[in-house]
C-alpha cells in the first residue's frame, strides 16, 4: 500500500514507518518539525535501509498538503501529526483545537479530493478521562477532562461522520494507552525534551543525575501500593498494531474503534523498581500532592484489537526499560533480539 504518515518524524510515528518498511509498504512521511528533526528521517533510513519520501510542511496548510497528495497519491494515510502535551492544552486550547482537529478537517479534505479510502487515527486513552470502569473497553464512556483530550475526541467524531458518508472510505481510531521505549536497532527511541513530564522521561532525568529525585504525584490512591496505576505498552508493540489495524480496515466495517494496551496495570512503584534493576542503581523518590485530574488507575482491555487481528502485545516491561536505558546511552545495548 502507499501510506502517507503525518507526524512520522516523531516518536510514534518514526517507529510505525519502519515497521511500515519493513513489511513492504511505500511510505511517504509530512512534518512540519515542530516537535522532531530531520535526524529522524536519517535514522528511519539507517533502522531499515529505506529513507521514506518527505515533506517538511504543515497539515494546515491545505494548498501544500494538496501538493503532497497530488504528488504521492497515497492509498492509506495514518495521522499522527498533532500536539500531545495535557499541560500546553490547559495553557493554550486554541493552539490544540487548531492542530488537533482542523489538521485533522485539512487531512480529510485531501483524502476526499485524492480518493485515499484507508485511514488510521491516533487517539489517546485521554479521551476516556477518569474511567468510569476498568478495565476500560472501547465502550467505556468518553469525557475527556482536559482540552488535549477533547480535542482528540473531537477529531474522532469529525473522522466518524466523514467515513459514514462515503463509499469507499474504511477508517480504524487507535486509542493508546502509555507508549515508552524504543527501537531496538538503536537510533530510534523518544527524544525527552525540556517539556516532557511523563513519568519515563523524569526517571530518565533521576538516571542520568539531572534532577535528584523522582517526584511521585500521590502515594495514597487505593491502588495496590498507593501510587497510580498505568497501562505501559512496548513503543514497537503499538508500532505493530498501526500495521495490523490498516490490514484490517481492509476488510471490515467502516470505522473501527481499538484500544492499544497491554491489559495490564503497572503502578509507579512497579515501574521504579524494574527501571532501578535493569540499571543497578537506586532512583530516589519525593513523594508529593496528586497532580490535579490524574486518574488512579488506567488500563485498557484490548481484547477486541487481539479478537479482529493478529496483534498481540510481545514485549514485557523490562523490555520497555531497557530499550530506554540503551537508548538513552545509560546501558551498552546487548544483541538485537526479537523486538
Ligand atoms: N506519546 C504519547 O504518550 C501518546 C499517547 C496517546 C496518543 N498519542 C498521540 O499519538 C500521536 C503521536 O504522538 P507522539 O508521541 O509521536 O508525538 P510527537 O510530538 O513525537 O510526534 C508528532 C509529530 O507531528 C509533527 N506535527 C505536529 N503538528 C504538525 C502539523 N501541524 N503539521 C505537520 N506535522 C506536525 C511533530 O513535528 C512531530 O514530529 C499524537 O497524535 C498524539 O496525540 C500520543
Ligand atoms: O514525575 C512524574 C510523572 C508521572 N507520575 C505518575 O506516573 C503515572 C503516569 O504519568 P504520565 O504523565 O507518564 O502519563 P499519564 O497517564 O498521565 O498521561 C499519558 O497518557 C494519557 C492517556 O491516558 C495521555 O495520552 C497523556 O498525553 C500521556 O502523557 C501517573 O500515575 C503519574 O501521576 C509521577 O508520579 N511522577
Amino acid at each position: 500500500m502507499k501510506v502517507l504518515v503525518t507526524g512520522g518524524l516523531g516518536y510514534i510515528g518514526s517507529h510505525t514507518a519502519t515497521v511500515l518498511i519493513n513489511q513492504g509498504h511505500e511510505l511517504a512521511i509530512v512534518d512540519d518539525l515542530s516537535n522532531s528533526s530531520e535526524d529522524v528521517l536519517d535514522a528511519i533510513g539507517r533502522t531499515t535501509g529505506v529513507k521514506p519520501k518527505f515533506w517538511r510542511h504543515d497539515i494546515l496548510n491545505l494548498e501544500g498538503l494538496e501538493r503532497v497528495f497530488e504528488a504521492f497519491r497515497p492509498d492509506g494515510v495514518i495521522h499522527f501529526a498533532a500536539y500531545k502535551s495535557v499541560p500546553e492544552s490547559i495553557r493554550d486550547p486554541l493552539a490544540y483545537w487548531e492542530n488537533n482537529v482542523q489538521g485533522t478537517l485539512c487531512l480529510l479534505k485531501c483524502m476526499d479530493k485524492y480518493h485515499a479510502s484507508r485511514f488510521v487515527f491516533s487517539s489517546t486513552a485521554a479521551v476516556y478521562g477518569i474511567p468510569t470502569e476498568l478495565p476500560v473497553t472501547e465502550l467505556t464512556e468518553t469525557k475527556p477532562i482536559n482540552p488535549y483530550g477533547q480535542t482528540k475526541l473531537a477529531a474522532e467524531q469529525l473522522i466518524a461522520s466523514f467515513i459514514a458518508t462515503r463509499s469507499n472510505m474504511r477508517g480504524v481510531i487507535l486509542r493508546y494507552f502509555n507508549p515508552v521505549g524504543a527501537h531496538p536497532a538503536g537510533f530510534l527511541g523518544e527524544v525527552v525534551k525540556e517539556q516532557s513530564h511523563n513519568l519515563v522521561a523524569q526517571i530518565v532525568r533521576v538516571l542520568k543525575k539531572e534532577q535528584e529525585a523522582l517526584s511521585v504525584f500521590g502515594k495514597d490512591f487505593p491502588t495496590r501500593d498507593g501510587t497510580g496505576v498505568r497501562d505501559y505498552i512496548h513503543i514497537m508493540d503499538l508500532a505493530e498494531a498501526h500495521v495490523e489495524a490498516l490490514e484490517a480496515s481492509k476488510k471490515t466495517s467502516k470505522l473501527l474503534v481499538y484500544n492499544v494496551g497491554t491489559g495490564h496495570g503497572y503502578s509507579v512503584i512497579d515501574i521504579v523498581t524494574r527501571f532501578e534493576a535493569a540499571m543497578g542503581s537506586r532512583v530516589p523518590l519525593r513523594f508529593e500532592q496528586r497532580r490535579i485530574g490524574d486518574p488512579a488507575e488506567v488500563y485498557a482491555s484490548g481484547e477486541r484489537l487481539k479478537a479482529d487481528t493478529r496483534w498481540r502485545p510481545r514485549r514485557s516491561l523490562s523490555d520497555m526499560c531497557l530499550s530506554v536505558l540503551q537508548w538513552e546511552d545509560l546501558k551498552e545495548s546487548g544483541p538485537a533480539s526479537d523486538l
